[in-house]
């Protein structure tokens, strides 16, 4: 497996890749230089500078994208997700750099620091020029409380600044031991001395801050821009800085970057830095270590711990809910080929311990299941429910709080324009996948291998009959499941043989008198 390093990474990321995986660090890249060689390549790896567009991502035959760092602004995470491609990010490794250079910028830009320096430097002692403000008792607006954004919310307590913030997405509890007045926009706009911004470049947030806001915020504000250039639109920055209305503005990041001629920079009270918020040795190091695992348990197929396009296991669940995800994906390559039908919906029904659960990822692996066998381009964990909802069917899950401590038992309700049909399952002992049931049918199946399904009269002399047409064909029965709705009722035979059963064996079989039908399924 090969993997490509376009954008600079710590060289512990690069060891760890190098550990189990061909790596080739290439930073000196044009656009069309990356795009000629991308399908050489199985894993990416970029931090903000590589545009990985939907054009470069089409022509590759990538299975993961990996991000060292937070933002997945420069990569094109729906065509990804379209393509069945993982992204990766490492959210966590630059937080405190990135909150500590928020500080730094309003240490800076209140104090005047980088002009005061650069007139020291050219000879002069100009220290009536360079008169600054003070933070403690000042009003900081925090635009976004998530990572960063609460670590700054926290510090500037401590620096004695009240603290306001807005974030529509978090919960009051969420901050409650952070002393901020969790409030709107306009309010945040209107009180705040110093603005500082913590939130991902999205649609809804591209240019949140334009002419209007700009005249609600108090005259002489301080902005500070750590987070994404775009945010702030740079034009209505620019005359704000101009008229006085901003008295001071730092920013670490640009709509455009590098920024060619941008106006803002020839402005005296502007500071600035290229896009250094996370790099600090030590964060560096934790973002290009934590990508550089996950790209490698990508490719081996395991569950990553930091997926951007993929729904994610709470880590202390892992390795409960892990076996499941594999049961789930058997229960639905075993649907489909075992019944017919559009499906329709598709209902995901959990008992026991995991009700109690997040496992949206085992709805996700059945649903790969179900699609496995149908598609020209096979279904994945990235991509499966976005096929499911373009294909039109539902899926819902229900979780059964009752007997919670009993081990975690899982149903997949498939309807379709012709029925309505069950698989269910459950894991035993530690990690012991085990079908058991089909529809009305109780049946103890490991779901391996290949398996002959049949539905028949229970009544002597049909499992001989198989047993012997098998015998003859030199097919070997390894394991044999009978379940039956009543004595001599209708019955299910699930045997599990170490042969393939060619289609003219299947067609014996099929003919046996009370056998009603009879599936040969590879699991
Ligand atoms: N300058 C740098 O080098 C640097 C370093 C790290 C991160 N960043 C940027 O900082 C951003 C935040 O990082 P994080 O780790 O705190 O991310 P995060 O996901 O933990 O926090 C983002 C917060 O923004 C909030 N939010 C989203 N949309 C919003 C909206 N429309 N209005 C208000 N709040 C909204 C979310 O609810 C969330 O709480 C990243 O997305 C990245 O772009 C920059
Ligand atoms: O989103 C991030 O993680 C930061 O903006 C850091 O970007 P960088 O890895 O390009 O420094």
């Amino acid at each position: 497996m090969r993997v490509l390093v376009s954008d600079k990474i710590a060289k512990e990321g690069i060891d760890i890749l190098k550990s189990e995986l061909k790596v080739d660090v290439r930073t000196d890249l044009t656009p069309d230089q990356l795009r000629e060689i991308i399908k050489d390549y199985d894993a990416l790896v970029v931090r903000s500078q590589t545009k990985v567009t939907k054009d470069l991502i089409e022509c590759s035959n990538l299975k993961v994208i990996g991000r060292a760092g937070v933002g997945v602004d420069n990569i094109d995470v729906e065509a990804a997700t379209l393509k069945g491609i993982l992204v990766v990010n490492a959210p966590e490794g630059n937080t405190i750099a990135a909150c500590e250079h928020t500080f730094a910028l309003m240490f800076a830009v209140a104090r005047k620091i980088p002009q005061a320096v650069s007139s020291l430097k050219s000879g002069r002692w100009e220290r009536n020029k360079f008169t600054g403000v003070q933070l403690s008792g000042k009003t900081l607006g925090v635009i976004g409380l998530g990572r960063i954004g609460k670590e700054v919310a926290k510090r500037a307590s401590s620096l004695g600044m009240n603290v306001v913030g807005y974030d529509p997405y978090i919960a009051r509890e969420n901050v409650e031991n952070l002393n901020i007045k969790l409030t709107d926009l306009d309010e945040v706009l209107r009180t705040s001395d110093f603005i500082t911004f913590h939130v991902p470049l999205t649609k809804a947030t591209r240019r949140m801050i334009g002419e209007e806001q700009f005249k609600i915020m108090k005259d002489g504000v301080y902005i500070i821009n750590c987070a994404r250039g775009g945010i702030i639109d740079e034009k209505a920055l620019y005359d704000a800085l101009v008229s006085g209305k901003v008295a001071g503005c730092a920013l670490d990041v640009f709509e455009k970057e590098p920024p060619e001629d941008n106006p803002l920079l020839s402005l005296d009270n502007v500071i600035a830095t290229p896009h250094l918020g996370a790099s600090t040795a030590e964060a560096q190091i934790v973002v290009a270590e934590e990508v550089a695992k996950d790209i490698i348990r990508a490719l081996k197929g395991e569950i990553v711990k930091n997926p951007v396009n993929m729904v994610s296991v709470r880590p202390e669940e892992y390795s409960f809910i892990l076996p499941y995800i594999r049961l789930a994906e058997k229960m639905g390559c075993l649907y489909t080929q075992l019944k017919n039908g559009r499906i329709q919906e598709v209902e995901m029904i959990y008992g026991g311990r995991l009700a109690n659960m997040d496992v949206k990822l085992v709805t996700t692996a059945g649903i790969k299941g179900l699609l496995s066998n149908i598609l020209q381009v096979p279904a994945n964990l990235i991509n499966a429910p976005i096929i499911a909802r373009d294909r039109g069917i539902k899926i819902t899950e229900k979780k059964i709080k009752e007997d919670e401590d009993a081990p975690g038992t899982v149903t997949m309700r498939v309807t379709t324009d012709k029925e309505v049909g069950t698989i269910s399952g459950c894991v035993f002992e530690k990690d012991s996948p085990r079908i058991t049931g089909i529809d009305d049918y109780k049946i103890d199946l490991i779901p391996e291998g290949y398996v002959l399904i049949t539905n028949h009269k229970d009544k002597p002399g049909i499992v001989g009959k198989v047993g012997t047409i098998l015998g003859k064909n030199d097919i070997n029965i390894a394991s044999m499941q009978l379940g039956r709705k009543s004595y001599r009722g209708d019955a299910l035979m699930a045997l599990s043989v170490d042969e393939e059963i060619p289609e003219s064996v299947l067609k014996e079989i099929k003919a046996i008198e009370d056998l009603k039908d009879a599936v040969f399924v590879k699991l």
